[in-house]
Parts: C-alpha cells; sequence; structure tokens
C-alpha cells in the first residue's frame, strides 16, 4: 500500500514510525538482518525502508531485501533510489523490479558522489537531481500511478551548502510541486531548530507529511563520524553529556536512547508531526528500548512473547572460499534468508542468540576495528554518505604530499597530533594508541605506515578511562595489534621473521590492490583481539581478526589511497605518487597473541635488522 494513504488512513492518537535498514554487506549479515526485522516489525512500523547503497552498490541486494520484505513479510516497503551511477535504462530497470515485487513507495534521492570523487557528477543526464526522479515517475504512464514518492530534506542545511536555507526550502518546493507525497529529513539531534524549520517549511505551502529521520547514539565514536559526514549540529549539552561518558559504551547507548525520547517528545508534542523514521543501522535494541519507553508499542505482544513468536531461523551456514564470496549473490541470499523466515523455531528467547556467531555481542559493543562480518550491521558507516574524505581537509591538512618521504612526514605529522585526522582516520589518535607512541613512530619511519593500532592490555578496568569499555566492573583484555602499508620487499623480510622467530605467536594478513592475499592464518581462523570480562555475562568479544573482515577493509582502504589521489590534478605529481603507492603497496595487519607482555609486538618487529 502506499506510505500516504496509510499516513491519511493512521488514526492513532500514538504517531507512527518507520524503520529504515540497509542490505548486509554479507551474505551471513542478509541472514542475520532476517530475524531481526521479524522481531522488529512485531512493533508494528508502518512502513519500512531499505537504502540504496553508495554509488548504487547495492543496487540487487536494496531489491531484493525490499522485495522479501514487501511480498514475504508483507510489510509495505520504501525502496531509497538513487540517480548516483544509473545508465540509461537503470532507473527504468529498478522501478520495473520494484514494481514486480509489489513495492509502491520509493524514496527519490541524487545520491552522493561515490567512492573516489569529490564531485556529484550524472552519468545519465536525464537524471541529474532527486527532483529528476520525482517527475520522471510521475510523468510515466508505467510507474506514475503504482508509486508513492517521498524526497529527502535537511532541517540543518544540505552538507554540500550548494544553497542556503531560502534555497533549500525552494529545493524541496520544488520536489514537492513536481509530485513527491512525503518528506524524510535528514537526522538531527537538536528539537529547536528542528522545529522551526517545520515551521518554515509550512510557510512556503508545502503541505505533505514530514517524517523526521532519529537515530540513537550507539557509540561515542561513531557518532562523532556521522555528524562529521552528515554535517549535523550537535547542542554543546549533548556533548557535555557525551564527553565524561564517553568510554562507557552501555552509559552511551543509555544516553542515545534517552536522549531519543526526548527529542521525539519534543517534536511530535505540538501536534504537526505525525511519525518517526527510525534509522536503524540494522541494529535493533536501542530502537526497541525507545519505542518501549514511549509506550508506543501498543497491542504489540509483549517482549517475551514476540521474541518467542519471531525468534531467529536455522542456523545456516554458507561456506566461504574466497574473498569474493563476500559480494553477496542476490539469488542465493534471497534464498537462504527466505528459508530462515519461513523455518520459525520457538525456542530460543534470546534476541542475540541464533544468529550466527557472536554478531549479536559485537553489536552491542560495536567499536568498529574489524566489525563482525556476519553482523547485520557490518558496514554499516560506508552505506551513504561517501568516505568522509573531504577535497578542502585533505589539501589543507595533508598538504601535497610529492614522495614518499612526503607520506613519512604525514603520518609522523599525525601521529604527533600536529594534523588532526589522516585519510584513513577522521579522528585524532586515540589516547590508547598514544601509549604506544614511540613504537608507531619508529615503524611509520621505517617507511611502514601505519594506519591502525592497539596497545595490548592484561585485564584494566572496564571502567578505565583509557583502555575501558563495556559495562561497569568488568575487565577488558586486548592483544597488542598494527596495521601498516609496506612495500613489498619489507613484506617478505616481515614473513621470513614470522616464521623463523614467531613460533605461533604472531599472526598477520596482508593483501594488496590486485587482490592477492597472503596470511599464515589458517582459512577459517578467527582470533579474538579485543574481549572483556563482565559481571553476569558470558565472555564478550568485540573484536575479531579473521580473513573476511580483513579483506573487505583492504579494499575500503586501497580505495582511500585513489580518493585522495582525486583531489590533485590528472598528471600532478601528488596524484602519480598516491596511485603508485596504491598500485605497489600491501596492507599489513600484525598481531601478537603474548597480551601478558606489553612489548611483545613492538620487540619482535623493530628488534634486530630485517
Ligand atoms: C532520509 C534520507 C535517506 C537517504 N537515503 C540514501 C540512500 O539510500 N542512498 C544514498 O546513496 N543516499 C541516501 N541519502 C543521501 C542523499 O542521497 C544525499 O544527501 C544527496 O547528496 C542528496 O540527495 P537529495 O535527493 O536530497 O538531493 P537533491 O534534492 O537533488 O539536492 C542535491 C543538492 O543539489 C542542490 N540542488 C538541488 N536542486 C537545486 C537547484 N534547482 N538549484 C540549486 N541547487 C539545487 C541541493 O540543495 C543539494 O545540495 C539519504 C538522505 C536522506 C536525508
Ligand atoms: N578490519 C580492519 O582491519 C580495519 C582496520 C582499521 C580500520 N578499519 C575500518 O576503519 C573504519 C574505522 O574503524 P576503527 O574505528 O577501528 O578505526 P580507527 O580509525 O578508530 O583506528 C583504530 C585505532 O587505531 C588508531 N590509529 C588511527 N590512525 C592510526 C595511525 N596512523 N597509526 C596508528 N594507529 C592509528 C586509532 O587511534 C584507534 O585507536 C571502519 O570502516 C573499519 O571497518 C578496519
Amino acid at each position: 500500500m502506499k506510505l500516504s494513504d496509510k499516513i491519511a488512513a493512521y488514526n492513532s492518537s500514538r504517531p507512527f514510525y518507520t524503520f529504515e535498514f540497509f542490505p548486509p554487506r554479507t551474505d551471513q549479515g542478509f541472514e542475520n538482518l532476517i530475524p531481526r526485522i521479524s522481531r522488529l516489525s512485531t512493533l508494528n512500523p508502518l512502513a519500512i525502508s531499505v537504502t540504496w547503497g553508495a554509488g548504487g552498490s547495492t543496487r540487487e541486494r536494496s531489491i531484493d531485501l525490499a522485495g522479501l520484505t514487501q511480498s514475504d513479510y508483507g510489510i509495505d516497503t520504501v525502496l531509497h533510489l538513487t540517480c548516483t551511477n544509473m545508465l540509461p535504462g537503470m532507473v527504468d530497470d529498478a522501478l520495473r523490479a520494484a514494481k514486480v515485487r509489489g513495492i509502491q513507495n520509493v524514496l527519490a534521492l541524487r545520491g552522493d558522489p561515490s567512492r573516489g570523487t569529490e564531485h556529484w557528477t550524472p552519468v545519465d543526464s536525464q537524471f541529474t537531481r532527486g527532483i529528476d526522479l520525482v517527475k520522471y515517475i510521475r510523468s510515466s504512464p508505467e510507474f506514475s500511478s503504482h508509486f508513492c514518492i517521498g524526497v529527502a530534506a535537511y532541517p540543518e542545511g544540505h552538507p554540500d551548502r550548494e544553497t542556503d536555507e531560502d534555497g533549500s526550502l525552494n529545493v524541496l518546493k520544488e520536489k514537492v510541486d513536481a509530485g513527491a507525497d512525503f518528506i524524510v529529513t535528514q537526522l538531527f539531534y537538536d528539537a529547536d531548530p528542528f522545529l522551526e524549520w517545520v515551521d518554515k517549511v509550512r510557510a512556503k505551502g508545502i503541505t505533505v507529511p514530514i517524517i523526521p529521520g532519529v537515530m540513537p547514539i550507539q557509540t561515542y565514536s561513531s557518532f562523532l563520524r556521522l555528524i562529521k559526514l552528515c554535517g549535523v549540529k550537535v547542542p554543546p549539552s549533548v556533548m557535555a553529556a557525551l564527553e565524561p561518558i564517553c568510554h562507557d559504551d552501555q552509559l552511551v547507548k543509555d544516553y542515545g536512547v534517552g536522549l531519543a525520547v526526548d527529542i521525539i517528545r519534543k517534536i511530535t508534542s505540538t501536534g504537526t508531526i505525525k511519525g518517526i523514521h527510525f534509522c536503524t543501522l540494522n541494529l535493533e535494541k536501542s530502537v526497541q528500548l525507545v519505542i518501549e519507553k514511549l509506550q508506543w508499542a501498543g497491542s504489540s505482544p509483549t517482549m517475551k512473547n514476540r521474541l518467542i513468536a519471531d525468534a531467529p531461523g536455522p542456523m545456516i551456514h554458507v561456506q566461504l572460499t574466497n574473498s569474493s564470496d563476500l559480494v553477496i549473490d542476490p539469488t542465493t541470499a534471497t534464498n537462504t534468508a527466505t528459508s530462515a523466515l519461513t523455518f520459525k523455531q520457538t525456542l530460543d528467547p534470546d534476541p542475540g542468540r541464533g544468529e550466527l556467531n557472536n554478531a549479536a555481542t559485537w553489536d552491542d559493543f560495536p567499536n568498529g576495528r574489524f566489525g563482525d562480518y556476519k553482523s547485520p550491521a557490518f558496514g554499516a558507516q560506508d552505506q551513504w554518505g561517501g568516505s568522509g574524505l573531504s577535497q578542502y581537509e585533505g589539501l589543507s591538512e595533508w598538504g601535497h604530499p610529492k614522495s614518499t618521504d612526503d607520506l613519512t612526514s604525514l603520518v609522523l605529522r599525525y601521529l604527533h597530533s600536529e594534523v588532526s585526522s589522516s585519510p584513513f582516520s577522521s579522528l585524532p589518535l586515540s589516547p590508547e594508541s598514544l601509549t604506544i607512541l614511540p613504537h608507531l613512530e619508529q615503524l611509520t619511519k621505517r617507511g611502514w605506515w601505519t594506519i591502525s593500532s592497539q596497545p595490548a592490555v592484561d585485564g584494566a578496568c572496564s571502567t578505565d578511562e583509557v583502555f575501558g569499555w563495556g559495562p561497569r566492573g568488568g575487565y577488558v583484555y586486548q592483544k597488542g595489534f598494527v596495521e601498516f602499508f609496506v612495500a613489498e620487499q619489507d613484506l617478505e623480510k616481515i614473513e621470513k621473521k614470522i616464521k623463523e622467530k614467531g613460533q605461533g605467536w604472531v599472526h598477520y594478513f596482508a593483501g594488496n590492490l590486485q587482490g592477492k592475499c597472503r596470511s599464515n592464518v589458517p582459512d577459517d581462523g578467527r582470533n579474538a583481539v579485543t574481549w572483556g570480562m563482565f559481571p553476569g555475562q558470558e565472555i564478550t568479544q568485540t573484536t575479531i581478526i579473521e580473513r573476511e573482515s580483513f579483506l573487505t577493509w583492504k579494499d575500503e582502504a586501497f580505495s582511500i589511497w585513489a580518493e585522495w589521489a582525486s583531489f590533485y590534478p590528472p598528471g600532478s605529481e601528488e596524484r602519480e605518487l598516491l596511485n603508485s603507492v596504491r598500485m605497489e603497496r600491501w596492507l599489513v595487519s600484525i598481531v601478537h597473541h603474548d597480551y601478558k607482555r606489553p612489548d611483545a609486538l613492538w620487540t619482535f618487529l623493530l628488534d634486530g635488522e630485517l
């Protein structure tokens, strides 16, 4: 059914809500998402929406997931659709595929520039803005009456800053006048400016429903990344509340839920806002808590019944044989997901259990680093918005590297906090990595440009300001780890040393742009490098290094070199340098298992001749 008709017919005193999901990057993430959607759907959302990956990268998976939720679950689904990288004919194909699957709602967007490009460029001159999609659908006899169309709006301005506030309101008015039926907004964390913006939208004569986007804060670091990426303003009171608790993930999550509840109460109290669009990031607990605290779940089954009724399906093990298996084959993913759906057990009352491996525990503390590639939320930060690299920041912070020595100095400047970001990290070096600064410096001076690291930790308190995470009263552990780019001849020396002196203590992965991968980790090896013990809980493993997550990140890391290179003119020394580094270097990730010896990894890597 069309969302606009459902909103018009909605007559409860409680606001409605919609849930946004993104198509997971991996088969197992896809399978694990299905029970999550199943559980969340019992909260009776008015619709769910499925995003269209950055640059159109998830085209088939988006259509597959949206088709599954629409036709197999019978939940009205909004398919996001963008103009980015849509060759002539692709828009028609996507709309037709949606129509065949019974999808009647589309969120028409321009999309962000694809990775490696600074400015948005159309590939089909017919589709250069969100409005072009709206006009096209409305003028097509095949699609016009079938689809209800939504468009995006930015209460705090679009991060492109192509238009000022008046200009943005004009753009929105044009999109609605062209035939849009509803508006979904960008996230925000300050209710008052949002409500003022709503008044301005209405004063423009825009009358269609406005559905504000809300995302409960999950972790401090992901929140910092998000606000940078989306250009979202955060009230000083929110930052002041977060800073003292930023190292306690549980407190941050609790605060995120409370803040979302407060914002929603405020914006719905005026009566102008009838519903909320929850950005779930494919996680379920925070959104579920927000709805429960708002007492909106209404006549849904109680939590216990709900979970029993919708416990996940059978464990389906997908054998991964090489990195290309990570790219979802849409048909396989749909088939396995559908069978997971149809086979409903009635035993497992725990929302996390039943998901493959430890996706659920990683999702409780998704601290980045590696993530669990089996989690539906794996890769959430990449779904759109590009990589967060900006040409302005690139040129002003990272300057004009023309030689490998310049790159070494740049990494050293980042390590010494002389620049606040690197192409591989949008935030300054963390306090925990500062504790191993001399080792990182030495590695970098050898031309092994470090991009990620963690010190070994043997049972720090979970509330420790530098190393702590997770609930209070626990102890956390880490193995020393470092990741860097090296030349091939150095990689060979490192491998020889590992063979001769690593004696089972050192494991590594190395990958290059050409898709080669070298490692001494067995094919299905899973190596927990961060774990914690908390009162009354099983051991929680938040960071696991394994081939699949390394290879996924490796591809992302090499695409960052390309994106950075694109900031400089074709043929320039900078571009040539960055491209040659990308072609020639290897990304290496090394762990030392002896977490009781803080120096073990560094002594191993740095002592003696290579
Ligand atoms: C709720 C929501 C969901 C999203 N989902 C996705 C998704 O699934 N996949 C994805 O890739 N991205 C998604 N995005 C991101 C979105 O694609 C980007 O923000 C994109 O840069 C803008 O898309 P748009 O449709 O809002 O752009 P448009 O409305 O086309 O505007 C794009 C830019 O051009 C400017 N502009 C437009 N028309 C004019 C004009 N006539 N004159 C001057 N300037 C003009 C606008 O001010 C803006 O800066 C989402 C955003 C939101 C808010
Ligand atoms: N799977 C991997 O191997 C891997 C590794 C790093 C980052 N990533 C990806 O990066 C993104 C963010 O992940 P994250 O939050 O763990 O990364 P992050 O950028 O926060 O880095 C992790 C740790 O490394 C430190 N670090 C940052 N730059 C460094 C440098 N130049 N030298 C030494 N240490 C440095 C950070 O301070 C932090 O403590 C995600 O997309 C993630 O998937 C993946």
